[in-house]
């Protein structure tokens, strides 16, 4: 293998541009660690498509690790689809660059021959998978680093069904990606092959949304939600969605109603992150409002918070999110006489075991992939025609709702988590309440939680890959003062009961993710994130809950026995 310094020499060839050239001598020159840092690797397709730096290197976002994406896919689009005239729908979200990009990465798919529908301005992700199932194109893309810091861009990749690419297809791209050399990357692009796209596509989209995130009218015109794009692309279309639907208090942190790539009045445009609804909530307080959704710069993720018994304002985890989400859609589905036995809600390793129970309370199947929405689509692709997706989750904040969108969706979300509060406060109850309501119902309470430890760069690469292997070696025996009785180990594909010895198979695609669980019923996944340099250590832990009265006391000690499991993790 070559060193970066290697990799960096090749980039100062004639095949690059002046200002790419200048850019890597100087790294050369003055910066060995950012050197080493930019070209020890190429970027690959994680969780959520290719992230990374903008920057030059091959392990940065730039002209031409876009390029040679763009050219691999291209490539292989022919080579799927040889005979066929083909289109490719592209979006982009509101990053630095992301325009330019999505430019660029245009021209070179129409300089292969491919026709182009590109959004005239910033959009949705999940507007782009709609399109690409509405348009009837052969694969999709966008141009977004999701959540991530200014500082990255990213590059998401549909294939025809609206999904993000999976193996086999993400596999042979990538094979494509690295036969491609520098100078067959086709920029010169073939403007009459691009069809710039809006305003019909997103009436469309928003119509689809309103029609699949909407049961009744119940209570819209009484409930009071404020809503935030946190500088994103929610802004050209949640709005309008809401209103469609029927909700008459919407109202948006004006600050944040401001499209922006530097996502000024936060730390970190991600909903997940409670600060980056703090102006949210504040205005939320000032007006007395039920419930606050904001959504993050792409809007495939969407983050709730709502008022507790107390009157105070609470953030909901993504598993409560899709709790109270998952039972509503099954309890239509159940009244309208649609549930059948061939019905199924999709989840994934790193999802609260809840869903289990909620299936099973619906009579439905639940489903689990590997982490990342993309699995959750391909289950949808693989039963189609079979049986009947409903709406799926992870532990991540965001939801798919039905099969026309083939990813998380921000603005269906928002839509049906809003008529839920809706229909709970003309009842004189609360989406706070329906969430206790489900618990009591299966006879649990749960509680969730997350540590994700930052370690950048290829020094934090490593680590994060030696911590994973250190977990083989050294497995804990105890997790909070009880004994660890199982570990699914989705590397090796084995699950093994450490009472009995005895060893199963797993039967999904293999993953670097531990799972470990406990005698009195705890749960912790280990994994590294496929996006952002992180590990991420994920809690789960319930106990038996009666009655609504109880859930305070019971959630207290769930909260206490997840601070002492975070112990062993929080180094
Ligand atoms: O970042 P997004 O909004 O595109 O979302 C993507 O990445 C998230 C984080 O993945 P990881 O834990 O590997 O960092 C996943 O949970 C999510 O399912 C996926 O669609
Ligand atoms: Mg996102």
């Amino acid at each position: 293998m070559s060193t970066s310094l290697e990799r960096a020499q090749l980039w100062l060839s004639d095949a690059y541009d002046a200002e790419t050239r200048i850019a890597v001598q100087a790294l050369i020159d003055t910066n060995p660690t950012e050197l080493d840092d930019s070209f020890y690797r190429d970027l690959e397709f994680g969780t959520g498509g290719m992230r990374g730096i903008m920057g030059v290197g091959t392990n940065r976002l730039n002209k031409y690790t876009l390029g040679s994406a763009t050219q691999g896919l291209a490539n292989y689009l022919h080579q799927e689809f040889p005979s066929k005239e083909k289109s490719v729908a592209i979006a982009y979200d509101v990053r630095h660059n992301s325009d330019k990009f999505a430019k660029m990465v245009a021209d070179v798919l129409t300089a292969n021959g491919i026709k182009v529908y590109l959004f005239e301005s910033f959009r949705p992700t999940p507007e782009l998978s709609f399109t690409v199932r509405h348009l009837g194109c052969d694969a999709g893309i966008v141009l977004t680093a999701s959540h991530n810091p200014p500082i990255y861009n990213g590059y998401k990749v549909y294939w025809n069904d609206g999904a993000q690419i999976v193996p086999p297809h993400d596999k042979a791209i990538i094979a494509n990606v690295g036969n491609v050399k520098v100078d067959e990357i086709k920029f010169e692009g073939n403007d009459d092959l691009i069809t710039y796209i809006g305003k019909e596509i997103d009436e469309a989209f928003i119509n689809a949304c309103v029609e699949n995130g909407s049961f009744t009218k119940e209570g819209k015109e009484d409930i009071k939600i404020v809503f935030t794009s946190i500088h994103g692309t929610a802004v050209a279309i949640t709005p309008t969605a809401f209103e469609k639907a029927g909700f008459t208090q919407v109202h948006q942190v004006p600050e944040q109603a401001i499209p922006s790539g530097d996502f000024p009045t936060v730390v970190s445009p991600n909903p997940e992150e409670p600060e980056a609804l703090t102006m949210a909530v504040d205005l939320a307080n000032a007006i007395g409002a039920d419930v606050v959704i904001g959504t993050d710069p792409d809007a495939d993720r969407v983050g709730v918070a709502t008022r507790n018994n107390d009157g105070d304002i609470v953030l909901l985890n993504g598993n409560q999110m899709n709790t109270v989400l998952a039972y509503y859609l099954l309890e239509k589905w159940q009244e309208a006489g649609k549930l059948t036995g061939k019905e199924f809600i999709g989840s994934t390793i790193v999802t609260s075991d809840i869903f289990y129970d909620i299936a099973s309370k619906f009579g439905v199947d639940c489903k689990v992939g590997l982490t990342g929405f993309k699995w959750i689509a391909d289950m949808i692709r693989t039963f189609e025609g079979k049986e009947k997706f409903i709406g799926g989750g992870e532990e991540s904040f965001g939801f798919m709702v039905g099969d026309f969108i083939r990813d998380k969706d921000s603005v269906t979300t928002a839509l049906l988590v809003s008529e839920i509060a809706a229909v709970a406060k003309a009842n004189g109850s609360s989406l706070y309440n329906k969430l206790i309501d489900i618990y009591v119902g299966i006879g649990k309470a749960y509680q969730e939680d997350l540590i994700s430890i930052v370690k950048p760069g290829k020094e934090g690469a490593e680590l994060i890959a030696n911590m994973m292997v250190d977990f083989r070696l050294n497995a804990p025996k105890e997790l909070a003062g009880s004994k660890v009785i199982r570990v699914k180990d989705f590397q090796s594909s084995i699950e093994k009961n450490l009472i009995t010895g005895e060893e199963k198979m797993i039967y999904i695609p293999k993953s670097n993710v531990l799972i470990f669980y406990t005698e009195d019923g705890s749960k912790v996944a280990c994994r590294p994130s496929g996006t952002e340099p992180k590990i991420k250590y994920y809690f789960s832990v319930s106990a038996d809950l009666q009655t609504k009265e109880n859930y305070i006391e019971v959630q207290k000690n769930l909260l206490a026995k997840i601070e002492q499991l975070k112990v062993d993790f929080n180094k």
